[in-house]
Parts: C-alpha cells; sequence; structure tokens
C-alpha cells in the first residue's frame, strides 16, 4: 500500500506535487526559488536573505550530515522550507548536535521530500520564480483549491522590505540598540582594529566573521539605523550587508541614510542586498530576475583584470548596468547571464559586490574583498 502523501506543494499556475512531508507541520506560502549547492544546506537555511524563500535544493543528499548549531548563519532558519528529492537521513557526521527533521521541527520549518526536483527546478528555469504553498499535514488532508488560490493570491517579494524582519536577530550581546560581534582578531601589525560599523539588513554570520578575521571590530546597527547613529561610533569603515527582499523597498529608508555617509567619503564595502543599495543611492536602478542566482558555482569576471573567480551567489534582484551613473564603474559580471555583479566609485574607497565573498557556503576565491575593505581602511590611518 503506497504511503499517503503527507505534504503537498501548490504553484499559483495550478502545478501540485505530493511528497513526504518533514520537520514542522503546518503550511506557509513564498516564493519558490532553487539553489543548487552541493554542500552547506544548514548555512542556506539559516541565511537571512531567504525570508519568504522556499529552497528546492537541486543535490539529492540533503540532511545527510545532520546540523551543527555553530554553524548557523542566524539565530533561525530563515527560509521558509525546503523541496528535496531523497527524504533527509539520519545523519553521518561527527561534528553533528542535531538531524535534519528534529531541527526543522523544533525550529518550525516545513520540508517536503520524494519530489521530482529537477522538473520542479526546469519549471522555475523557464516560468520564473512562483508563488507557492507548502503544506505538511501527518493525516495527509490538503484543500488543494484553496492553497492554489492562496498561492495565487500572495502579493509576492516585489515591494517587499524584509530587511526590517530579520536584521539583527543574531541574538549576539544585544546592548541599548546595537551589538557587537564578539571580538576582533586584531590586525596583522598588531596595531588596535579597525572600527566598522555593519549596517544589517540580514547579515550573514560569517561576513561579520569574515570583517574580524581581516582585523575589524565590528559594531552591528539595526537596518533603519540613521547616519547619525552610525557615525555616532566613528567608524573607520562601513559595512552594508546582505538581507532579504525588495532592494528598492527597503531602499526607501536605507537610501537617503546611505547617501549621507558617501557625503563623508568613509571606505563603504557592499554584499547582495548591500551592493543593491549602494547603487540605489548612487542613482541607479534595480530590476526583478526571472529566477534569481542561488548556488555556489558562479563564474564572475573582474572586467577590469579579466580574472574570473567562482562564487557563491544568492539573490532574485540585480543592479541594471545600463542605469550606472557616471563616475560609477561596473567591476564584475555574471559569466553565466552577463548580469552586473560589482561597482566601485571613481576616486572613493567605496566597492560592493552582488555575490558572497563570505561563501558560507561555497569558494572561498574572492575572500580577498574583505582585505581590499580594511586596507582601505589602515591607508587612511597613515
Ligand atoms: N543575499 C542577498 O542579500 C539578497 C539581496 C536581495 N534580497 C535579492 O534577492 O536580490
Amino acid at each position: 500500500m503506497p504511503q499517503k502523501p503527507t505534504a503537498c506543494l501548490a504553484l499559483a499556475d495550478g502545478t501540485v506535487f505530493h511528497g513526504h512531508g518533514f520537520g514542522a507541520v503546518g503550511e506557509v506560502v513564498a516564493e519558490l526559488v532553487f539553489n543548487t549547492a552541493m554542500t552547506g544546506y544548514q548555512e542556506i537555511m539559516t541565511d537571512p536573505s531567504y525570508a519568504s524563500q522556499i529552497v528546492t535544493f537541486t543535490f539529492p543528499h540533503i540532511g545527510n550530515t545532520g546540523v551543527t548549531e555553530q554553524d548557523d548563519e542566524s539565530a533561525d532558519p530563515v527560509a521558509a522550507g525546503i523541496v528535496v528529492k531523497w527524504d533527509p537521513t539520519e545523519p553521518s557526521n561527527w561534528r553533528a548536535s542535531a538531524d535534519l527533521v528534529d531541527w526543522m521541527a523544533r525550529r518550525g520549518r516545513i520540508g517536503i521530500g520524494g519530489i521530482d526536483t529537477r522538473r520542479l527546478t526546469r519549471a522555475i528555469r523557464q516560468q520564473g520564480a512562483p508563488h507557492v504553498v507548502l503544506a505538511h499535514d501527518p493525516q495527509g488532508d490538503f484543500d488543494i483549491a484553496a492553497m492554489v488560490a492562496k498561492a495565487r493570491g500572495w502579493k509576492g517579494i516585489v515591494g517587499l522590505d524584509l530587511a526590517k524582519e530579520v536584521s539583527c536577530r543574531q541574538s549576539y550581546r544585544w546592548t541599548e540598540g546595537m551589538w557587537s560581534w564578539p571580538g576582533s582578531f586584531g590586525q596583522p601589525d598588531g596595531k588596535a582594529p579597525l572600527r566598522v560599523v555593519a549596517v544589517d539588513y540580514g547579515a550573514k554570520r560569517n561576513i561579520l566573521r569574515s570583517l574580524a578575521q581581516s582585523g575589524a571590530e565590528v559594531t552591528v546597527l539595526p537596518a533603519t539605523a540613521t547616519a547619525e547613529e552610525v557615525l555616532a561610533h566613528n567608524p573607520e569603515g562601513i559595512f552594508l550587508s546582505n538581507g532579504p527582499g525588495d532592494p528598492a523597498a527597503t531602499g526607501e529608508y536605507a537610501v537617503p541614510m546611505i547617501r549621507e555617509l558617501l557625503d563623508r567619503d568613509l571606505p563603504i564595502f557592499g554584499i547582495c542586498l548591500g551592493h543593491q543599495m549602494l547603487a540605489l543611492a548612487l542613482g541607479a536602478d534595480t530590476v526583478k530576475m526571472n529566477h534569481g542566482h542561488h548556488g555556489a558555482n558562479h563564474p564572475v569576471k573582474d572586467v577590469e583584470t579579466g580574472k574570473v573567480e567562482i562564487t557563491s551567489m544568492n539573490h532574485g534582484f540585480a543592479v541594471d548596468a545600463q542605469t550606472l551613473p557616471e563616475g560609477v564603474i561596473e567591476t564584475h559580471v555574471s559569466l553565466f547571464d552577463g548580469s552586473n555583479c560589482g561597482l566601485r566609485v571613481a576616486g572613493k574607497p567605496v566597492f560592493s559586490v552582488q555575490y558572497h565573498p563570505e561563501a558560507s557556503p561555497g569558494p572561498q576565491d574572492s575572500a580577498h574583498l574583505f582585505e581590499r575593505f580594511t586596507e582601505a581602511m589602515r591607508s587612511r590611518r597613515g
């Protein structure tokens, strides 16, 4: 007797997938993306940039190394759910502190297994990232029509400021509206750490760790911080973090703040959402992509040096390079589709990239960008 499906994925176009439910019981509406990374499912699920998104993993072995809480990229899993080919198995990993299914159940995240993820990924690539409803019910009772209607009725991520929802959920030493990344690794030359203020739009922990490892002492402020609050910390550099949602929506309050900081001629480094908002602050536009870039093998070319690096990516919006104003130089492009992946401001220590030099998961080809940022600060110390 075939097992009755205990999970259901309903797309807004009426396509329905049935499978095996795991993790939390319940229902969630979100945008469905796919990620092609072969490792790092825990880092992906805890990346705050995935808020209001469900991740289809194209790699079939998800859960086989359990979870190790210290590898979380934020205090909680933020991806609304996951879609996998094979149901998670018992972890085989001496570092595992829990198995994926229990971890998801405890942290309120839904999973569906037994899905033809190749077919689903092809549909996402061809028709764009769909709005979906994912439900897990041990009794297998699903109101398909209602789920499809709910997916159809969901407004989606365009126009949605999600950064505010996830900012500063890192549960580190939170005091008085700010928190500091615990400790700094000091400077290679033994000098005092570089004072960096990171504006947290949904920052991944490994970005903050990478800043500290490159010699910064990082003070983290919420997404809604004002320029005055940032400058009150007398920063030697400013970091604009990754994060979920529509950059233009978050930019409504963040762009005026970034413009004020640009006038101070301080080193500024942005990653992903930070890159997009810096571009908006400089006068460019951002656009929604068909299905985005989510994976750990994305080739990016530095158009000034010709060097190609393999990068980790997770974004559904992009900077429209045609709208970059005079004095703002496109520095990197995707070799998959030519989309913008980096910029710098002529004559200023201001630069940003669309991809993730902190990896976590993914390749570390671009880790040197953290050094480029701290070098810009060191050189101003004289
Ligand atoms: N990882 C990110 O910072 C994502 C940026 C933005 N939310 C996008 O989807 O493009």
